[in-house]
């Protein structure tokens, strides 16, 4: 399936095995909810998976902002994601935004957050469903959900402390503070942090390089580091043992075998 999904909030492009997604509602500096850019990040992320021509994902945003979030304005006036009564507005998370972490949690390849801007609430825990994050100079980080009166619960508070540890995402979780992106380096959030018209460049390079590695042993070595997070290490070598298996069993690997004999001796 290499046709590009049709979104309506976002532009997705893909070029020399790179998928690009922006988020574009700078009207709304992304806010994810009451716009369709839930439905277009689940879109893309099914997409990727069904893409063997795809071997990275980026995700950046349009305007000034990466994602302001959830709609503030429908939480003022409780309305879409956020009407009715408990179980209707728990009904409303399960089929609304928390469809971004489960799909994101889902894709196969590399995703590197290129964060332009603010990234708030729902929006820092999207950047933080990216493998790797590199920030421009002006991105902000805030999970500010308590400051709001409400939960991180898309995923934030089971998210941050497996990043940067639980005393240091309790501390961000429970001021609600909003940190820049160098403090967002020093706390490990942020892989590097550039200027920002480099951002852009720079997420490129990282991303062509991943995407000129063998893409199936891409995409499994991708698996092995998420179940390696919940699997002790026997039942991961016997894993690993599968993953190699088929590994060996690819053309890409005797092709990438046979590359690097020759290119020995030559340098
Ligand atoms: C379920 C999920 C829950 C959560 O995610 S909780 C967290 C909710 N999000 C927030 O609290 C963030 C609120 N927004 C901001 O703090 C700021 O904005 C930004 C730092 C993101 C950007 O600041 P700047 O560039 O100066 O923009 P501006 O003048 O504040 O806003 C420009 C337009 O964008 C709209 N907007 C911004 N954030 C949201 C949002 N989260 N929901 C709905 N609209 C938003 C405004 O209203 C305004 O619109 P107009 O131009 O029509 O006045």
């Amino acid at each position: 399936m290499n046709t590009l999904p049709e979104l309506t909030d976002a532009l997705l492009t893909l070029d020399e095995r790179v998928a690009v997604l922006t988020l574009n509602r700078n009207d709304l500096r992304n806010a994810l909810t009451g716009s369709a850019l839930i439905d277009d990040i689940v879109a893309t992320a099914d997409w990727v998976n069904q893409c063997d021509e795809v071997s990275v994902l980026v995700i950046t945003g349009a305007g000034s902002a990466f994602s302001a979030g959830g709609n503030i304005r429908d939480m003022a006036e409780r309305g879409g994601d956020f009407a009715g009564d408990v179980a209707e507005c728990a009904d409303r998370y399960r089929k609304g935004i928390q469809r971004i972490p489960l799909a994101l949690q889902a894709v196969e390849v590399p995703v590197i957050a290129a964060v332009n801007g603010a990234a708030i609430g729902a929006g820092f825990d999207l950047a933080n469903m990216a493998d790797i994050r590199i920030a421009s100079e002006r991105a902000k980080f805030g999970e500010t959900f308590l400051n709001l009166g409400i939960i991180p619960g898309d995923g934030g508070a089971w998210l941050m402390q497996r990043l940067i540890g639980y005393q240091r995402a309790f501390e961000l979780t429970m001021t609600g503070r909003v940190i820049d992106a160098n403090e967002a380096k020093e706390l490990g959030i942020v892989m590097t942090v550039v200027p920002d018209d480099q951002l852009m460049p720079e997420a490129m390079k990282l991303a062509t390089r991943i995407a000129s590695q063998p893409p199936k042993a891409t995409r499994l070595t991708k698996r092995l580091m998420k179940m390696a997070q919940r699997m002790e290490l026997k039942d991961f070598l016997d894993l690993c043992a599968v993953f190699q298996g088929m590994s060996h069993n690819e053309p890409e690997h005797l092709e990438a075998v046979n590359r690097m004999l020759s290119s020995m001796g030559r340098g």
